[in-house]
């Protein structure tokens, strides 16, 4: 039973107006340990910033529950009260009186229901503008007697979907649903998949369970940070907003195509190319790649040395790259293994017969001295150095992949596909991504830059090592003052430098910051949203950047765009997590009125029979139109809709076939929402390639509230039931014609 309350108004906001002043109190402690820590008082420059972080997060969090502090009141049947909302607050006697939503006790709240009353008699929700309280509903729930309600919370709820958008996406914490609460706090360790239809939530419980995990593993979180993958950059943009109001800051947000610190890419391979590249099948090609660059050489190669001239042959580059090869190191790594190999046989050709007739063999030390002598003189010779470079060359990632790419007799060597031939000035492509990622594995690194890098960290560490030794000093002078937090006594300290790599350790740089830039970086849990775009070597890195195999995985089946997408979610995971991942459904869209969601529908049965549509959880009682335009007339049609949609509330979008002036392909829509969208050829989209039809599906579904249709050639036989334009549309179109009038 749901009875909206006015009785109880005024003693509400009273209690809401006293979290408020807890609110402000805990904001100006905050606040003033901030000041303090950023005052330092003397402490160590590391400890300083640790302490201004942990102040500036509480502070954030603080600030983002201003707004929706309290989302309502769960009366238990024993008579207990709680209150919940954003953050959990206690009174000046450490009393809860306000629980966080993500903990044990608020969780009644989302997944009571009149016949699973949970313990509880009655969920009373608030609803708010700014601080103030507007309105209460009630629901009673199980009370004896009474009849129970399963449909709880619909009021905050649509009032919720049916508002207007804005910029991103909003939290969903005050009306989360109970089948997505489940999946939100699902305590499964390894691999969740969340699957459902447009509009299901599955972004936004993927992100709740982000902020819930962070809230209940926060130690183990934030050592090693969370992950979340989207398919672009304006996807990312549209759900920049909803962790941060959660007050969660400390995830790198990111796409398939950044996953390589460094490398910005958005260009795409054509669907023969992706397909090729995203199997792992390529791993083959480019293991096959590598051995290429191993090479023997067709004639003898002459190196001429003070007094002798030695001859690197086949059959010594031959041995040599057998023994680099089962070296098992990565390529770049195994050079040294083939440099010794070759080193060993020409200095031991040419000692034999440097010496002849004065130092035998038997003369060991005389003999060593020799051969040393003489792979000095090798090693110092050019000519040594460039026969290794076209034997066994240094290779970066991009220069090995351009390289095949670019020449069609090292593509077909490598067994690779014709396909993948491009001219050396073509940008990397996502499908690339991968590659490169799998590469610097092969190739390991090169030890020349390695060497560099080590004796810059020497460098550093022999600065932190002098700043410990100081450190130790003012500890031996008193040892009751040594920090807890090294978790050593002054007695396990037995070299300045063992402390300066505790120091190391707790390396103060943003987590976000340290872990986008380091490609070896491992996360925690990662989040991959529209998961069913990856394919396989896309996996392979996900898996790379997540030993632990702790990941939510958000995606449609049916919505799969790239031809080298996931087919289902088995052949995916089970490679990887054999029958251990867990699977959930979201069946109800939040975002689609029925209306428009009914001809999203009979699109889908055309390409997806076996798949059921989500179901609407509310009807907007405005039917989508279609027009039919001339070529000339389209412009104008497209200008009416943007000009009629400026003067409305909320966001609008025009989707088209590439070449559609002021239009965003389907793709570039993918995960996005708008109040209005207009869908411009359908019958194009459909044509575009193999995977239309799921194009036209994400296309009408990005609408919260009304959909159009501008078609030049006949209306596809799934939008037959799309009702006239209205004015001012049907104007442009001469105002005589009708919806799919061919
Ligand atoms: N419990 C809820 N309360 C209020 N709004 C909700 C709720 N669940 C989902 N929504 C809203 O529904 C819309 C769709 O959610 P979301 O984008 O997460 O769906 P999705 O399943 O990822 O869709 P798609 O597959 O089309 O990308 C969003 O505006 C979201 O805020």
């Amino acid at each position: 039973m749901r009875v909206d309350v006015d009785g109880d108004l005024g003693t509400e906001q009273r209690y809401l107006a006293g979290l408020y002043a807890r609110l402000d109190a805990e904001r100006a402690r905050a606040g003033a340990e901030h000041t303090a820590a950023l005052a330092g008082d003397g402490e160590r420059a590391m400890d300083r910033d640790v302490r201004v972080r942990a102040t500036a997060r509480r502070m954030r969090q603080l600030d983002v529950a201003d707004h929706g502090l309290c989302f309502g009141r769960l009366d238990a049947q024993d008579g207990e009260r709680r209150y919940v909302g954003r953050i959990g607050l206690r009174d000046e006697h450490d009393e809860p009186v306000l629980i966080d939503w993500r903990a044990p006790a608020a969780r009644p709240f989302y997944t009571a229901t009149g016949a699973h009353p949970e313990g509880m008699r009655r969920r009373r929700q608030f609803h708010t503008r700014a601080r103030r309280l507007v309105g209460i509903t009630d629901e009673v729930l199980g009370r004896p007697g009474e009849p129970g309600t399963d449909d709880h919370g619909d009021a905050a709820l649509l009032a919720a979907v049916n508002a207007p958008r804005g910029e991103g996406m909003r939290d969903i914490v005050a009306t989360i649903q109970a089948e997505q609460d489940e999946i939100i706090r699902l305590d499964h360790p390894g691999v969740t998949v969340i699957e459902g239809g447009p509009g299901t939530g599955k972004t936004v419980v993927a992100l709740h369970r982000v902020a819930y995990l962070l809230y209940t593993q926060r130690e183990r979180m934030e050592r090693h940070g969370v992950l979340v993958v989207g398919p672009n950059p304006a996807f990312l943009r549209h759900i920049g907003r909803v962790l941060p109001s959660l007050g969660e800051s400390d995830v790198v947000v990111t796409t398939p195509g950044d996953l390589v610190p460094g490398r910005h890419v958005t260009a795409e391979d054509p669907p023969a190319a992706a397909v090729a590249k995203g199997s792992l099948a390529i791993l083959d090609v480019l293991a096959a790649a590598v051995a290429d660059h191993q090479r023997l050489p067709a004639e003898p190669v002459a190196l001429e040395l003070s007094d002798v001239v030695v001859r690197l042959d086949a059959a010594t580059a031959g041995w040599a790259r057998e023994e680099a090869r089962a070296s098992g190191r990565p390529h770049n790594e195994a050079r040294a293994v083939f440099t010794e190999i070759v080193t060993y046989v020409l200095t031991e050709r040419a000692a034999s017969r440097v010496a002849r007739g004065w130092v035998t063999r038997d003369d060991r030390d005389a003999w060593a001295d020799l051969t040393r002598d003489l792979a000095d003189e090798l090693h110092a010779d050019a000519a040594f150095t460039a026969a290794l470079d076209a034997l066994w060359p240094v290779l970066t990632p991009e220069g090995l992949l351009a390289g095949l790419y670019a020449d069609p007799d090292r593509l077909r060597a490598a067994g690779a596909l014709p396909a993948l031939f491009r001219s050396t000035g073509d940008a990397w492509t996502v499908a690339d991504v991968p590659l490169l990622d799998e590469l610097v594995d092969l190739l390991g690194r090169d030890p020349a830059v390695t060497r560099e890098q080590e004796r810059a960290a020497q460098a550093a560490e022999a600065r932190e090592a002098a700043y410990a030794a100081g450190v130790m000093e003012i500890l031996t002078l008193d040892r009751e003052e040594l920090d807890e937090d090294l978790g050593v006594t002054v007695d396990d300290l037995t070299h300045a430098g063992v402390l300066a790599e505790r120091f190391d350790e707790r390396d103060t740089r943003d987590l976000v910051e340290r872990a986008a830039a380091d490609r070896d970086w491992t996360y925690r849990h990662v989040v991959v949203d529209e998961a069913q775009e990856l394919s396989e070597m896309d996996w392979r890195v996900l898996m790379r950047r997540c030993p632990s195999r702790s990941f939510t995985v958000v995606g449609d089946l049916a919505q799969r765009r790239s031809p080298a997408g996931a087919r289902s979610w088995d052949a995916v995971l089970d490679r990887y997590v054999p029958e251990r991942w867990a699977y959930r459904s979201l069946t109800i869209n939040y975002r689609t009125p029925a209306e428009i969601m009914a001809v999203a529908a009979a699109v889908l049965a055309g390409f997806a029979r076996e798949v059921t549509p989500p179901e609407s959880v509310r009807a907007s009682g405005v039917r989508p139109w279609a027009l039919r335009v001339t070529d000339d007339e389209l412009p104008a049609a497209i200008a009416a809709f943007v000009r009629d949609e400026d003067g409305r509330e909320g966001t609008s979008v025009v989707i088209g076939p590439p070449g559609t002036p002021g239009a965003v392909p389907p793709s570039g829509t993918k995960g996005l929402e708008f109040d209005a969208v207009l869908v411009v050829d359908p019958d194009r989209i459909l044509a575009e390639g193999p995977r239309g039809a799921a194009e036209l599906y994400v296309a009408l579904t990005r609408a919260t509230q009304r959909l159009g249709v501008l078609h030049r050639g006949p209306l596809p036989a799934a939008l037959a039931g799309l009702a006239p334009a209205p004015e001012p549309l049907r104007s442009c179109a001469g105002g005589h014609r009708r919806a799919g009038a061919g």
